[in-house]
């Protein structure tokens, strides 16, 4: 399919040839303004909008194939949308609202939250498009609180955080240390001594049990293994949160990183309640501000840490070798302040998501025995008995990789993205013009069956290709994000889960526990178990 910029490109060219006549000027001045004030709701750069390159098409491509409006495009009315949102508490459902959206006003549709005016964009193609044009700093949506509070502590912004020339710099120095495989695969050890942690943790946990297999809510063991293992990487040190007793500057970052998630409706609110209401309601604002002055308070004890090592090490005239923390204090490619921001958002960033993912790999495993079965033969079969796995290994393990991919299809944890678009752009015979912000449906597009036959089903195998010219699909499902702006932490993901899902299965066979019944979801900022997972850990037989 031809990308939306070749399409402007091509519209471009034809503007330059002679074949606008003065009929067609009227019409697309028309549509010009109504699709203005249709944007007027959205941003100021919206009025600007529709510029003369977009007009040439309507008439090239002929009444058939006209370029609709915004104001022509379906969606659900402003008062459904508060019914549903404040009413049916909407926010803890908003991959099912994705579904029923999408089911009722198709492919592409617009939603008003009061003001603002959003393009959910429900269909892998139209994503693809969307992405596939992106300029060179793609702009996410509604991080205005979050660079508010770091302009309040004078602190900079991090790369989820920053936009533009100030992301650009931050990203072009990140993606050299951790996007590729061969980046991460030297903390294959590091990693690995995570996971001895994270199964002596299942060993203890069970045997306070009668039964001596349950693990009660297998979140709060992912949460310690993810925290501990992104942090062995990030900041090169160990946290202790798979022990007995957490350091309680572990317990205090814990804590704040609660505070965030917990109060994740109230911290949201943080950003849409104007500034002037503030000292009417501060309690968003103020549980906003003490979660982040907990995450990085947290971060610059690691970080001064690891600078006084250096600089002790330095001073003794020895050679400093390290991870990525040294690199960029040594190499000094971003200022501290950068740096201590960086580390604070993706440490934010790096827990939550590794460890639910987890938990629903671990449940859709209990809840499929045969596939976890096959899962574990081919670890058998390609490992060997006892062996532990390491990055290299993982290409070996084309199930392993197919289990994660799979449970991200099934439960992406950020069931939508957002942007805000920087140029005008034809989306699903739309006009949308910049400065629009889109809402991307990666859950609902997960489960189309035209991307997925039989999509609600687990099969892990879905993503082994038959041969290297086979393609699986891969805009369907896109967990991480596509692209320069997609995660930069998706190996580093992808190794945690990888190493200790390999070992899971290889030590235990992973059951059902007979309270767990069936779990759901329910999205809380991110898409997580609306029920505690409690499941059986069962050593297998040598
Ligand atoms: C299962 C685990 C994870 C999932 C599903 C996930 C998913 C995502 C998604 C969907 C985005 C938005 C991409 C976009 O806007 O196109 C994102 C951004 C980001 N993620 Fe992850 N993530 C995971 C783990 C991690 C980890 C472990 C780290 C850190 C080591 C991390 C750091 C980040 C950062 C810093 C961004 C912002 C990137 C930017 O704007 O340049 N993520 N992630």
């Amino acid at each position: 399919m031809a990308s939306l910029s070749h399409f402007t490109t091509a519209c471009w060219k034809n503007l330059q040839g002679d074949r606008m006549n003065k009929q067609l000027f009227f019409i697309l001045r028309a549509l010009h303004k109504s699709a203005a004030s249709e944007a007027s709701g959205i941003s100021a750069a919206g009025e600007e909008a529709m510029p003369d390159r977009l007009i040439t098409p309507v008439a090239d491509v002929g009444e058939k194939t006209r370029i609709m409006t915004l104001k022509e495009m379906p969606g659900p009315s402003t008062l459904s949308n508060l019914v549903e949102f404040i009413w049916r508490d909407g926010f803890s459902r908003i991959h099912e609202i994705q579904m029923e959206h999408r089911k009722k006003f198709g492919k592409i549709f617009k939603s008003r939250f009061g003001p603002q005016l959003v393009v959910s964009v429900a269909d892998r193609d139209l994503v693809a498009e969307v992405l596939r044009a992106e300029g060179v700093a793609p702009q996410r949506a509604n991080m205005e609180s979050w660079k508010e509070y770091r302009d309040m502590i004078g602190s900079s912004t991090g790369l989820i955080s920053a936009e533009g020339e100030d992301w650009l710099k931050m990203r072009s120095v990140l993606r050299q240390l951790i996007m590729r495989p061969r980046d991460v695969a030297v903390f294959s050890d590091d990693v690995n001594k995570v996971v001895d942690d994270l199964i002596k943790r299942v060993c203890i946990l069970r045997t306070q049990e009668p039964d001596g297999a349950t693990v009660h809510n297998v979140n709060d063991l992912f949460f310690k293994y993810a925290m501990e293992g992104v942090a062995a990487i990030l900041y090169e040190s160990r946290l202790g949160c798979l022990e007995n007793e957490i350091p309680q500057e572990t317990q205090d970052y814990i804590t704040a990183l609660h505070l965030m998630f917990s109060s994740f409706k109230t911290t949201m609110y943080a950003g849409a309640i104007p500034k002037w209401l503030r000292p009417v309601i501060p309690k968003p604002w103020e549980e906003f501000c003490l979660s982040w002055d907990g995450l990085f308070k947290f971060s610059r004890l690691h970080v001064d840490k690891r600078l006084a090592e250096i600089e002790a090490q330095l001073e003794r005239g020895e050679d400093v070798k390290g991870g990525l923390l040294t690199h960029l204090l040594i190499n000094k490619e971003m200022t501290m302040e950068e740096i201590y921001a960086n580390l604070t958002e993706m440490l934010l960033a790096g827990v939550d998501t590794t460890s639910f993912t987890l938990s629903w790999a671990s449940y859709l495993l209990a809840r499929h025995p045969r596939v976890q079965q096959q899962i574990f033969m081919e670890v058998k079969r390609t490992l060997g008995p006892g062996a532990v796995a390491t990055a290299d290994d993982v290409p070996r393990l084309p199930l392993i990789r197919g289990l994660v991919k799979e449970t991200l299809r099934l439960f992406p944890v950020l069931p939508g993205n957002g942007r805000i678009t920087q140029d005008d752009l034809v989306v699903g015979g739309y006009f949308i013009p910049k400065g629009t912000q889109l809402a991307l449906c990666h859950y609902s597009t997960s489960f189309e069956e035209e991307n997925f036959a039989d999509a609600s089903d687990f099969r892990p195998d879905r993503w082994i290709r038959k041969d290297s010219t086979d393609r699986v699909d891969n805009f369907g499902s896109i967990p991480f994000g596509y692209g320069i702006r997609s995660c930069i932490g998706k190996r580093v993901a992808e190794l945690e889960m990888h190493l200790a899902l390999t070992r899971l299965i290889q030590k235990f066979q992973i059951c059902m526990c007979p309270r767990t019944a069936d779990v759901k979801a329910k999205t809380h900022g991110l898409l997580c178990p609306a029920a505690p997972i409690h499941l059986q850990f069962i050593d297998r037989e040598i």
